[in-house]
This record gives C-alpha cells, sequence and structure tokens, in this order.
C-alpha cells in the first residue's frame, strides 16, 4: 500500500493571464480551481496511472468540503482527518505569453491540538512494512516542528519504506530520521548546504554527503534538465522530455507519484526513473493541477533517456 500525507492542502486557483505586470490591473484570460497540496497530487498521479493509494488529509471549513467531494469524484481514496480552520485556497499564476509560472501560497490553518496525535496514531496503526509511507508539502501551524519526524519513525519501526519531499528547515530536521529516499529539487539542495550548484558533479557530491548519514536514496530534480538518482553504489541521470508546458504545478509532484508507484511494483531504477519523468511530463502538459493526462505515459517511457554515470 502506499499512504500519502498532505498535512496543508489546497485548493489550487489557476489564473492564466497575458503578458502579467506588477503595480497593474491585469484582466483574467481563464480561471480554474483543483483540489492540491502535494501528497494529493501524487495520490491523484498514481491513479491517474492505473495505481492506488491512501491519501491521508487534513481538511476544514467550505474549502475541506470542497476538497472531499472533488476528491470523491475522481475516485480518490481518501482517510480524512478534520479540522476547525479553512483550508487554504492557493494561487498559480500563469503568464502564457512569457511562459512564467508564478506560485502565492497561503501557510494555511492552524492546526486544532488532537490533530497531530490522530494522524500520528493512524499512521502506527495502519502501515507495515513493504507499504510505503509518502510524505509532501508544508506543514501546519500548531504541529510540532519534528512532525515529520514523528512520522518517518512510525514507518521505521514497522520497516515501511518512507518518502520524503518537504523543504527548508523541515528537510533539513527530516533528513535526521532517516527517512529512505528524499527528492528535493536542485533549489532546494543548493539552501540545504547553504551553496549555489552549477554542475552535475556537485550535485551528486551534496547527495552522497547525505547518504553518508543515512539515507538509502537522494533523487535530486532538475526542472528541464532532468532527475538524478544517487544511492550508496550508483549515479543515474534521466533526461528530462521535451514537451509544451502548460503548468509546471505538480511536476515534482508527478515525480513522487512515479517513483512510488514504480518502487512499490519493485521495478528497477532505470525503469522506476523512466515512469518518474513520464508521469512529470504529462503533468506539466496539462492545464493547472488538473490530474495530468496519462494518454502519453507509455509513448513517454519508451523515450526518456537513462545514462549510468557511476
Ligand atoms: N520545462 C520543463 N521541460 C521538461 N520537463 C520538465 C520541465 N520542468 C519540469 N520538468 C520535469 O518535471 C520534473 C520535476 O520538475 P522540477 O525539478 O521543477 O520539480 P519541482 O521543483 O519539485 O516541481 P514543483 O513545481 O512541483 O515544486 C523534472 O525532473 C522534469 O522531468
Ligand atoms: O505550500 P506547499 O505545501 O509547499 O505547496 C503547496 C502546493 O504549491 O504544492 C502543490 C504543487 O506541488 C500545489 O498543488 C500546492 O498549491
Amino acid at each position: 500500500m502506499i499512504l500519502t500525507v498532505t498535512l496543508n492542502p489546497a485548493i489550487d486557483r489557476t489564473i492564466e493571464i497575458e503578458n502579467l505586470e506588477v503595480d497593474k490591473v491585469n484582466r483574467t484570460l481563464k480561471v480554474r480551481k483543483d483540489i492540491g497540496g502535494k501528497g494529493i497530487n501524487v495520490s491523484k498521479t498514481i491513479l491517474a496511472m492505473g495505481g492506488d493509494s491512501l491519501a491521508t488529509i487534513i481538511v476544514g471549513g467550505p474549502n475541506g468540503d470542497f476538497i472531499l467531494k472533488e476528491a470523491q469524484q475522481m475516485g480518490l481514496k481518501t482517510k480524512v482527518i478534520l479540522n476547525k480552520g479553512n483550508t487554504r485556497e492557493n494561487i498559480k499564476i500563469v503568464d502564457v505569453v512569457n511562459k512564467t509560472y508564478t506560485d502565492i501560497n497561503e501557510p494555511g490553518p492552524d492546526a486544532d491540538e488532537a490533530v497531530e496525535e490522530e494522524i500520528l496514531s493512524f499512521i502506527g496503526s495502519t502501515l507495515s512494512e513493504n507499504d510505503f509511507l509518502v510524505l509532501s508539502g508544508s506543514s501546519l501551524k500548531g504541529l510540532s516542528d519534528d512532525i515529520f519526524n514523528k512520522m518517518v519513525e512510525k514507518a521505521n519501526q514497522v520497516g515501511a519504506y518512507t518518502m520524503v519531499d518537504v523543504e527548508g528547515e523541515k528537510l533539513r530536521t527530516v533528513i535526521e530520521s532517516k527517512p529512505s529516499l528524499i527528492k528535493p529539487n536542485i533549489h532546494e539542495l543548493e539552501a540545504l548546504f547553504n551553496t549555489s550548484i552549477t554542475r552535475i558533479e556537485e550535485v551528486v557530491s551534496y547527495a552522497q554527503k547525505l547518504i553518508e548519514k543515512g539515507l538509502q536514496t537522494v533523487v535530486v530534480s532538475m526542472g528541464e534538465k532532468g532527475l538524478l538518482w544517487i544511492d550508496e553504489n550508483t549515479v543515474y541521470l534521466g533526461e528530462a522530455l521535451k514537451v509544451d508546458v502548460k503548468s509546471t504545478v505538480g511536476a515534482g509532484d508527478a515525480i513522487v507519484a512515479g517513483l512510488a508507484k514504480s518502487l512499490n511494483e519493485k521495478r528497477n531504477v532505470e525503469e522506476t526513473l523512466r515512469v518518474a519523468i513520464s508521469a512529470a511530463s504529462c503533468v506539466i502538459e496539462t492545464e493547472g493541477s488538473k490530474t495530468g493526462n496519462m494518454a502519453s505515459l507509455n509513448t513517454y517511457i519508451s523515450k526518456v533517456d537513462i545514462v549510468k554515470l557511476v
């Protein structure tokens, strides 16, 4: 089983604009609303690929109701933890002329006192060996600073595989709990080491420092430059496909979805990277954070180039 966790889901409001200008009145071309938050996107993409997962979500208020209704309509399996505060709405501005993608994310509501205990006990009682726990996205105010560590530790206790896609201090902290795999993008890796990275050799060398701390695998996504897989013995580069980018929202989540689904099916690294990159290509060809249309998935899988560097 793949269990995703979204502590801070969102309604993603995607606004298309021609030539976005700050300090001016801008008129929209199109607006759409999707249910989002990184773990929800991972579950949506797994479902679109014909896979199965359980999405654990903390929701509340009218926005929470909207998310539950949409999730049910799309056939997403959910474990719902109710919170009093209204779930957030995030703005995604796509400038269709200049091809820029701007995110404005709300912090989300405060967590009720009971929520942390509820989520930890659910994870503890649900996961067993061979399961996958996928933790991604931001947290809620009111939850412990080391909430992600606590969730990883629950999974470690039963020998489940843990995948984490979080940023900033949360990433720095969660590494101490030794998740099986983390997926920073290159900017998150730079922030982690307080440096700037230009060459692939540097990405590999910083990722190897994390492997030395006890992680099994570090997957670094690098936008149109593709993806690096680094583990104790090997390094693979998966090259991105050239596609018509409609929205990059959820590209990283599609990578995580492809990794989780393929590793859960015990595919090898090369196959896993092919699936992950192909899923991301399908998602970025899709408007907003609508579920990616996976019609091209198999064609893309056969096109992705994987290079074994070590
Ligand atoms: N412009 C692009 N052209 C082709 N592929 C892309 C492009 N941008 C992203 N991708 C694909 O999506 C993957 C993930 O992208 P990226 O590294 O930007 O993730 P991220 O920063 O975690 O994404 P997110 O925007 O979801 O936070 C890349 O590894 C690549 O396969
Ligand atoms: O604020 P967070 O939790 O870091 O990110 C939330 C978010 O930007 O991530 C998804 C795309 O990856 C969107 O659906 C959502 O709005």
